[in-house]
């Protein structure tokens, strides 16, 4: 039996690597496109590695739509998208909001045309907890409000977000959406040949663990210990990447399945919140790794705290984490160690 085509935007990213690898396992056949512009081809390899097959592949940008209008020619009977493809730095995204906007908003845009045109109706986007900005009330449900972003970054996330829904929403629709907002992902395939693969000074907390306890960085920072927190540190939810991935594989059968509404969105969390210093204790627990790190001051733009409710997307949409705040921390050492200094 043939195996249903589902093409994979940023599929050689940290988490879309993963999501191509539950996917194949889970009897899709997903199908990569990749500008490498944040990734690596050695990243393909690891997913070959563990699949036993190749996975196709295409390098081209999502906001070029005669490139993509070829890949959907060329691959016939796609029967969804799940769009990772995007610029991810916070930082960044103020140095270079242009760029973040034609990234992410423009490269959206390209893509439902494309789709359209091709009647391909199902399309899983990555979104992000950080819509929610900085929340009023702690755990947030889907149904907590919106802030104004904070970056450019987290106002791509919610454009796209109002632009799918005005899609759905539309006279005659076809396109069946599902919007996961992602907490924090974390840690590497148990395998240890995926993981993440941070371009030079990492920004994420876990990254920078790793690359502090295998002696590439000196000290970690933890940027502040002033915030209203039981130990005065910020707290996020930690999701590992694998149950993340598997999420998606989740979504795209129900999207499949045509179940729900026209537009769902999910939170993509554990569901519990962990404090930095709670992290940096968990991560010396589980690797017997003692780690360097200071307090220093706090980061600009930092939420205080935030994690999710979960119930909506363990009961409607079937789906729940698996992995402890330990055991992602372990594969992430572990996948450091395999990166070498
Ligand atoms: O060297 C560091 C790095 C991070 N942190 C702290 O660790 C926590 C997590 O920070 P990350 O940078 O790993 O992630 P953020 O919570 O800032 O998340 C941001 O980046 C993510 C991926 O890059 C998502 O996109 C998310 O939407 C966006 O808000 C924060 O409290 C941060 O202050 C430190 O203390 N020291």
């Amino acid at each position: 039996m043939s195996r249903t085509k589902i093409l994979v935007t940023g599929g050689a990213g940290y988490i879309g690597s993963h999501a191509v690898v539950e996917l194949y396992e889970a009897g899709f056949q997903p199908i990569i496109v990749d500008n490498f512009s944040n990734s690596q081809e050695s990243a393909l390899r690891g997913v070959e590695e563990i699949l036993g097959v190749r996975v196709p592949l295409h390098r081209i940008d999502c906001n070029d739509a005669e490139a993509l209008r070829a890949v959907f020619a060329e691959e016939g009977s796609l029967r969804g998208v799940i769009h990772f493809a995007a610029s991810k730095a916070v930082g960044e995204s103020l140095q270079k909001p242009l760029e973040y906007y034609q990234n992410n908003v423009g490269s959206l845009l390209t893509l439902l045309q494309v789709m359209r045109e091709f009647g391909v109706e199902a399309l899983v986007f990555s979104s992000s907890c950080t819509v929610y900005g900085i929340p009023d009330a702690l755990p947030v449900t889907e149904q907590t409000p919106t802030k104004k972003a904070n970056s450019p970054y987290g106002a791509t996330k919610q454009m796209c977000e109002d632009i799918l829904r005005d899609v759905a929403a539309a006279p005659g629709n076809t396109l069946r959406t599902i919007l996961l907002r992602y907490f924090n992902p974390i840690g590497a395939h148990a395998s240890a040949k995926i993981g993440e693969l941070p371009l030079g000074v990492p920004q994420n907390l876990i990254p920078y663990v790793t690359q502090t306890a295998a002696g590439i960085r000196e000290q970690l920072t933890v940027y502040g210990d002033t915030y209203d927190t039981p130990d005065g540190t910020n707290i996020r939810d930690y999701v590992h990447v694998v149950d993340l991935a598997k999420a998606h594989v989740v979504a795209v059968q129900r999207l499949l399945d045509k179940q729900g509404e026209t537009v769902e969105t999910f939170n993509v969390g554990t569901g519990r919140g962990n404090s930095v210093l709670e992290v940096v204790h968990a991560f010396e627990r589980a690797t017997g790794q003692k780690l360097n790190y200071k307090i220093g001051p706090a980061r600009a733009g930092d939420v205080p705290a935030i994690y999710a409710d979960v119930t909506k997307s363990v009961e409607v949409l079937g789906f729940q984490t698996t992995t402890t705040l330990e055991e992602s921390l372990a594969s992430a050492w572990k996948w450091q160690q395999t990166l070498g200094k």
